[in-house]
């Protein structure tokens, strides 16, 4: 077990959150599930047929099991959600089936405060995932932009952060323009400050290093990282970069000798979803590297997303990283 994971399951355990596995009937799911509670790392709640999770061959003692079809919430969730978004045309109809879905039951237990998180992804699409979650419970005050990040565990690696880093944004914001880059740089240096608990180094990257490519695509790049200079001055955040300068000190000090950033980078902030989602997957799969993700930053409550190729361990860790993202929350509220 990575020292990432260990860290986040200890800060788990120290605070109990509620997390709510919206894929019970996914076999990796109750899997972490049973690790989770063996563990005692949070309070589940496992939606979805609960003849057939009762049924599986998992231990889930302790866990709350509940079918959106047939639960006594269903009714209450149901009239809320109807309120929420009657003036986007919801019918009290469509609410009704609207609440059958075991992702919009379980984004609704969040809202109404049943739950503290929620972790799905195993078996549906990102879209479909996160989508309710932003109609719900949309931004968390202050924030402008919704985005996600995966936290990268890379074995036998000196680079980064011990070879932890933050990957943004990998699975949300598809196109992101300039300034919407600049929230997700700014966002996800805090992210990493929050679950790492070290300084974030930030490389705004792209295929070009100080202006040795000149065109619109790297122009962007320059621009978003005048505005998240902006946003953070006091961050060190630099760009454009490309990948080697921003992680390997001797190409960092040859392509761009006066960076504060090049070549010791730990946040890497990639220019659009198809240069992060390529990206994390190739490190994940070539250099065997531990991906949890995508998890969201910016939500008034954390949801967090998962790759229909994940492993029940990565699930375990989400879940966890769910939790210290709860806590957060509520040491945010009490302040
Ligand atoms: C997340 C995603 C589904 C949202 O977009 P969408 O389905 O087109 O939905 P909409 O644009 O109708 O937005 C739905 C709601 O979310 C809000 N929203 C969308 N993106 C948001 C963001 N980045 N931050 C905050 N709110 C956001 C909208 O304002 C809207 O609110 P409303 O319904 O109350 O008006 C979309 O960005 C997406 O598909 N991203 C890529 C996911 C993906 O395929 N990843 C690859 C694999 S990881
Ligand atoms: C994050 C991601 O790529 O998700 P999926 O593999 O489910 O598309």
């Amino acid at each position: 077990m990575s020292s990432f994971l260990d860290s986040m399951l200890a800060r788990a355990k120290a605070d109990k959150q509620t997390i709510v596995l919206a894929e019970g009937d996914d076999e990796r799911t109750l899997a972490a599930a049973e690790a989770i509670l063996a563990d005692d790392v949070a309070n589940l709640v496992i939606l979805g047929d609960e003849a057939s999770i009762r049924a599986s061959s998992y231990k889930l003692d302790g866990a709350q099991i509940i079918d959106p079809r047939t639960s006594e919430l269903h009714d209450k969730l149901a009239e809320a959600f109807l309120e929420l978004r009657r003036a986007k045309g919801m019918t009290p109809e469509k609410a009704d089936e609207t609440l059958n879905d075991v992702l919009y039951f379980g984004v609704m237990m969040v809202k109404l405060g049943l739950a503290d998180g929620m972790v799905a992804g195993a078996c549906h699409a990102t879209g479909d995932v996160l989508r309710p979650s932003l109609q719900v419970l949309k931004t968390a005050p202050g924030v402008k932009l919704v985005s996600s990040f995966f936290v990268m565990v890379v074995p036998d690696c000196t680079l980064g952060h011990a070879g932890t880093f933050v990957f943004s944004d990998c699975g949300l914001e598809v196109q992101p323009d300039a300034e919407r880059l600049a929230h997700i740089a700014v966002m996800s240096a805090k992210s990493f400050e929050s679950l790492i608990g070290a300084e974030p180094r930030v490389a705004m990257l792209s295929h070009s290093t100080y202006g040795s490519a000149k065109n619109d695509d790297s122009a962007k790049v320059v621009e978003a990282t005048a505005l998240a200079k902006e946003l953070a001055p006091e961050l060190a955040l630099d760009g454009e970069l490309q990948l080697d300068a921003a992680i390997i000190p001797e190409v960092g000090a040859a392509k761009a000798p006066t960076s504060p950033v090049a070549g010791k980078a730990n946040v890497l902030v990639f220019p659009d979803i198809d240069a992060g989602n390529i990206g994390y997957k190739l490190v994940q799969r070539l250099a065997k590297a531990e991906a949890y993700g995508p998890v969201t930053q910016g939500i008034a409550a954390p949801v967090n997303d998962l790759s229909r190729g994940c492993t029940a361990d990565d699930i375990v860790g989400v879940i966890a990283i769910t939790a210290v993202q709860a806590q957060a929350k509520k040491a945010q509220e009490a302040r």
